[in-house]
C-alpha cells in the first residue's frame, strides 16, 4: 500500500491546475448508458472512482477506447443489466447506473451500495421516485431489482431532501420517459447542471437547469456528443485551504470560482486575501481568524470541504465551530488531526477547533476521501515528518496530488511498500 510522507512545514508557491470534476464525470459516465451513439469525453481525470466506473461500463458491454486523456465510448453494445457487488461496494456512485440501465433495457439489477465511513447513505429517494415513474422495484440478496413494462412514465416528483444522487438518477431516468417529469426540491450542485448540459448536448430536453424545479420532456433518441466536464470545485477548495494553512501564495486555476462562492466569501470574512478571476483564484499569504461553519446543500458550505476547513482552522486565530449537517459520521479526521497536535473537541455533530496550534508530524491514517485531504493540509503545516497511510482513499478523488503539491514546492514523496 502506498504512503505519502510530508516533511513540513512547507511553503507553497506557484500555480496548480485543477482537474475535471469527479462528481461531474461519475454521473456523466453513467448517463452514457442511456445512448446508443458514440460519446467522447475529454480530460478524464486519473482517479480510482473514474476507473472503477469505466470498468463497470465495460462489464455492462460498453465499448471503451482511451485516446490520451479522452475516452471514446460506444454504448450501442450494452448487453448486461447487472452492476455487481464487487465493483459497487468500492464506489457509491455506481447507484447512478440504476436509472440509465433501467431506462435503456427496461430491467436493472444493481447491488445496494451499502453504508460507508461517512454515513449510512440510504437510497430510498432514488427508489421511491423511480417507483412513481412506473418502475417495479424489489430488494433481494443485497441487490436492487428494477423493471418496467416499457418506457418509464413522466411524473411529478417532490424530493423530501435535495439529494444530489437522487436528482441525477431521476433526471437520467426521465430522459426517455413518456411525457414530462418534474423534479421539485432538486439539488442545486453545479455537477447537476453539468449533467443536464451533457444530456441536453445529446438531445435531451431538460429545462430549469440551476433551479430547484427541473423539468424533463421525454425524447425518443439521443445523438453523438463530445463533452468536457467542469473543473473540480472540491479539489480547488482543497488547494486553496492548503495555501492558506501554509501562509502561501498560490494560484488555483481551471475551475469556476462561482461554484465555490460560499467558501471563498467565508474565507474572505476570515481575513483571506483572495483575488477571484473568471477561471482561477489567486490566494495570497494571509492572517486568518476563526469561523462558524454549518455545512449545507449548495449554495451553502459543502460537506466535501468540511474536513479541509477543519485542518485550516487549526492554524487561525481563535476557536472555530464547525457543524456537519449532511452526513452523520463525517468527523473521522478529528482523531487523526489531534494526533498531529490539533485540539478539536466533538459535541454531537459539532466540532470546536482551537486555533494557532503548533502541529508536529506523526504517523496518521486516511479514513475517507476528504478526511485524507485534511491530513495532507495539516501535514503541510506541521513541523517534521508526517507519514500518511491508506492513501488509496485520496486516489479516489485527487488526480496526481503528490506531483501537483511537489510542483508547488511541497516537501513530500509518495512511496510504495
Ligand atoms: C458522487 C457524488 O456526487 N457524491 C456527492 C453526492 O453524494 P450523494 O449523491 O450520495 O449525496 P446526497 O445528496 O444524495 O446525500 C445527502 C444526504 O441525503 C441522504 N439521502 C440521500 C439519498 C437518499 O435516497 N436518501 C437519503 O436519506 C444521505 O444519506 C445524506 O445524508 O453529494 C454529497 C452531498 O453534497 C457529496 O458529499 C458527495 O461527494
Ligand atoms: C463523499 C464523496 O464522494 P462519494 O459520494 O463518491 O463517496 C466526496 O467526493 O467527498
Amino acid at each position: 500500500m502506498d504512503k505519502i510522507i510530508v516533511n513540513g512545514p512547507c511553503t507553497l508557491e506557484g500555480s496548480v491546475r485543477i482537474s475535471k470534476a469527479k462528481n461531474a464525470y461519475l454521473p456523466i459516465l453513467s448517463a452514457v448508458l442511456l445512448s446508443e451513439k458514440r460519446i467522447t469525453l475529454n480530460e478524464i481525470p486519473n482517479l480510482r472512482d473514474i476507473n472503477t466506473m469505466l470498468t463497470l461500463l465495460g462489464n455492462l458491454g460498453v465499448g471503451i477506447e482511451r485516446k490520451g486523456s479522452s475516452v471514446v465510448l460506444d454504448p450501442s453494445t450494452l448487453n448486461s443489466h447487472e452492476a455487481t457487488y464487487d465493483l459497487v461496494k468500492t464506489m457509491r456512485a455506481s447507484i447512478f447506473t440504476l436509472g440509465p440501465i433501467l431506462t435503456r433495457l427496461h430491467k436493472a439489477k444493481v447491488s445496494l451500495p451499502g453504508g460507508c465511513a461517512i454515513g449510512t447513505r440510504p437510497i430510498d429517494l432514488h427508489l421511491t421516485n423511480l417507483e412513481k415513474m412506473g418502475a417495479k422495484i424489489t430488494l433481494e440478496g443485497g441487490y436492487v431489482y428494477a423493471e418496467t413494462d416499457g418506457p418509464l412514465k413522466g411524473a411529478h416528483l417532490v424530493l423530501a431532501f435535495p439529494s444530489v444522487g437522487a436528482t441525477e438518477n431521476l433526471m437520467m431516468a426521465a430522459v426517455y420517459a413518456k411525457g414530462k417529469t418534474i423534479i421539485e426540491n432538486a439539488a442545486l450542485e453545479p455537477e447537476i447542471d453539468d449533467l443536464a448540459n451533457f444530456l441536453n448536448a445529446m438531445g435531451a430536453k431538460i429545462s430549469g437547469i440551476g433551479t430547484k424545479k427541473i423539468e424533463i420532456e421525454g425524447v425518443k433518441s439521443l445523438n453523438e456528443v463530445e463533452y468536457t466536464a467542469i473543473g473540480d470545485r472540491i479539489e480547488a477548495a482543497t488547494y486553496i485551504m492548503a495555501a492558506l494553512a501554509t501562509k502561501s501564495n498560490v494560484r488555483v486555476e481551471g475551475f469556476n470560482p462561482h461554484h465555490l462562492e460560499f467558501v471563498i466569501d467565508e474565507l474572505k470574512r476570515m481575513g483571506a486575501d483572495i483575488e477571484v478571476g473568471s477561471d482561477f483564484v489567486q490566494v495570497k499569504k494571509s492572517e486568518l481568524e476563526a469561523c462558524r461553519i454549518d455545512t449545507a446543500p449548495f449554495p451553502g458550505f459543502p460537506t466535501d470541504v468540511q474536513a479541509q476547513m477543519m485542518a485550516l482552522v487549526t492554524q487561525v486565530k481563535g476557536s472555530s465551530i464547525i457543524t456537519e449537517h449532511i452526513f452523520e459520521n463525517r468527523f473521522m479526521h478529528v482523531p487523526e488531526l489531534n494526533r498531529l497536535g490539533a485540539s478539536i473537541e466533538l459535541k454531537g455533530n459539532t466540532a470546536i477547533v482551537e486555533g494557532q496550534r503548533e502541529l508536529k508530524g506523526a504517523p496518521v491514517m486516511c479514513t475517507d476521501l476528504r478526511a485524507s485531504a485534511a491530513l495532507i493540509i495539516a501535514a503541510l503545516a506541521s513541523s517534521g515528518e508526517t507519514e500518511i497511510s491508506r492513501i488509496y482513499h485520496l486516489d479516489r478523488g485527487y488526480d496526481n496530488l503528490a506531483n501537483k503539491l511537489m510542483s508547488l514546492g511541497a516537501k513530500l514523496e509518495r512511496v510504495s511498500e
